[in-house]
């Protein structure tokens, strides 16, 4: 099953793309060694890896943004153009990344062609063209629209529109369904089986495994940036994925050595009356006009030691309220008290002396200090009590201060100094969680925490937000609209339109009651609990 090159093309598909004996350096990282792969027309190939295992290097390869240090790109058989001749190389390949491309304040049409037209531009052509591509893939948008005005899942179809105006015989799909809601990310799964069956290649790139096994015929896995498994998903089971991905036998619930399992920490011992400890947090009628998600007066509480868990659609408020707890927006009206103490609205920096740590859905924005290395990230929140009475923090100090959280959460780097920014993505992730545990806040509010994150690192951060909450009697507030982030948690609001439409307080949680109540139903339980991977269907994983 493992192999270090490209697969042989089957009878009858077209070799489109196919890199060989790619090498790629970042200092002393070696980001890819030796890698190999085909794409091949019609099909749809996943593309695995922990954080760190050079994925986004070799989507950057494949998209002509970076060159490699040895090894070469071929397209068509022919050699690929020289990095930099973005327009040739678009013929070919396009990207969907993770973060939108398109400019908000043009239109779909002007979008569409985004340096793709001459020096001539007859707007209506551009229109009616891109009118004709959108019939032709049945696709539902105006061409007229400005892209400011559309969700996230239409400017993901302005993206693959884009992308067949100029002709791309390959589409990159990185984490395509991050931001999208259960039904949308089936629609785009729709969407890529219309790609595939209409000759394109496709490249799907995603951290969850059932997305793979729905839509792609064959699967890649990185790791340490090897490819160390190219195979068929139907002679695969989700273990042999994770497996390949982690570099050893691995089932449900097992853990690598020296990692903790999230079962350590999933609920140790199951603080018996968590009713009756101490409230931490309080929320008490709650309103915001935010436009990602108003909120109309919800109150809740958490205790010292509990997980609770806040899910609802996209647009229900759960990161609004995660955010106004934490202190990083305003809000209209409510209070929110920490330990019976009122924190003043609207101030991150008021709400972490108050106690109340955060890790924010937007990393980038929020989460960590790019230039900045990992232990000084790690460790930003405690300077001050590891310098001590000197006021010196030396280097080594920090290092030996991250060390712990690092390791616990498998955090991939060069060494502590190395500048965050240079970190993959959910290793960028893990250094907002470590900086959050670092400094012991009385109440963690995390916000869709393990978006970007690998699956068996997904367990090993759950674990660890339980673990503080019943070591040191932290309330969690975790406001996420991934199913099995929510298995970790002893209760689970439900936020419907901006209110809270129904509690469930007994784990384990239904996930069919779940997205019901989601959906603002209640519903009798029939099947399992999430956080079972092998219950999870695509659609529910793909949240
Ligand atoms: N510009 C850079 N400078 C230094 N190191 C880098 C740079 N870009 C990537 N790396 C390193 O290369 C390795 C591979 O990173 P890459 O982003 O490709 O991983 P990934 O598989 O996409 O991870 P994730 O799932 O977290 O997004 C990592 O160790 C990363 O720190």
């Amino acid at each position: 099953m493992t192999s270090s090159g490209p697969p042989d093309p089957g009878p009858g598909s077209t070799v489109l793309v196919e890199v060989t004996g790619v090498d790629k350096r970042f200092g002393t990282t070696r980001a890819l060694r030796g890698v190999g792969l085909s794409l091949r027309a019609g099909q749809c190939l996943g593309l695995v890896g922990r954080n760190g295992a050079g994925k986004s290097t070799l989507v950057s390869i494949l998209s002509g943004l970076i060159e490699p240090d040895a090894g070469t790109v071929r397209f068509g058989g022919e050699p690929a153009p020289r990095v930099g001749d973005i327009a040739r190389w678009r013929e070919w390949i396009a990207t969907v990344f993770q973060h939108s491309m398109i400019v908000p304040d043009l239109s779909v049409a002007e979008n569409v062609f985004l340096g793709n037209t001459s020096s001539v531009v007859s707007w209506r052509e551009l229109r009616a063209r891109t009118r004709a591509i959108m019939r032709e893939w049945g696709f539902d948008i105006d061409a007229r629209t400005p892209c400011r005005e559309l969700s996230v899942e239409q400017l993901q179809i302005v993206e693959i529109a884009r992308a067949l105006a100029r002709g791309a015989k390959c589409v990159l799909l990185d984490e395509p369904t991050a931001a999208l809601e259960r039904q949308a990310a089936r629609r785009l799964f729709d969407r890529v089986r219309q790609l595939t069956a209409g000759g394109v290649a496709v490249l799907y790139i995603s951290h969850h495994l059932e997305e793979v096994f729905e839509i792609c015929e064959n699967v890649a896995v990185l790791r340490d940036g090897e490819l160390v498994l190219t195979a068929p998903t139907a002679s695969l089971d989700r273990d042999d994925l994770v497996a390949a991905m982690v570099g050893g036998v691995h089932r449900a619930g097992e853990h690598r050595a020296g990692e903790p399992a999230a079962g350590d920490a999933g609920r140790p011992g199951q603080a018996p009356d968590l009713e009756a400890a101490p409230v931490v947090l309080s929320v008490d009628g709650l309103e915001s006009g935010s436009a990602r998600g108003r909120l109309g007066g919800v109150s809740l509480s958490v205790h010292a030691g509990e997980v609770v868990g806040v899910t609802g659609l996209l647009s229900a408020g759960v990161a609004t309220l995660g955010r106004a707890v934490a202190g990083a927006e305003g809000y209209a009206a409510g209070q929110i008290l920490l330990h019976g103490r009122r924190v003043p609205a609207g101030g991150r920096a008021a709400a972490q002396h108050a106690g109340i740590g955060y890790i924010p859905e937007d990393r980038r924005a929020e989460g960590f200090v790019a230039h900045l290395g990992v232990a000084e990230n790690v460790t930003m929140t405690i300077a001050g009590d590891l310098s001590g009475r000197t006021g010196v923090l030396r280097p080594a100090r920090r290092a030996a201060a991250a060390a712990p959280l690092t390791a616990r959460l498998s955090l991939v780097s060069a060494g502590p100094r190395q500048p965050a920014g240079e970190l993959s993505g959910g290793n960028q992730q893990k250094v907002t969680v470590a900086r959050t545990l670092a400094h012991r806040p009385s109440l963690i509010v995390a916000i869709t925490p393990t978006r970007g994150v690998d699956v068996a690192s997904k367990e090993l951060l759950l674990g660890s937000l339980a673990d503080v909450a019943a070591s040191t009697g932290a309330g969690v507030l975790l406001c996420s609209d991934e199913l099995s982030d929510l298995a970790v948690c002893d209760r689970v609001v439900v936020l419907v339109r901006g209110e809270v439409f129904t509690e469930f307080s007994k784990p384990p949680f239904d996930r069919d009651e779940l997205i019901l109540a989601t959906e603002g139903m209640k519903g009798t339980a029939t099947n399992g609990p999430v956080g079972d991977p092998a219950s999870v269907p695509a659609e529910e994983a793909a949240q």
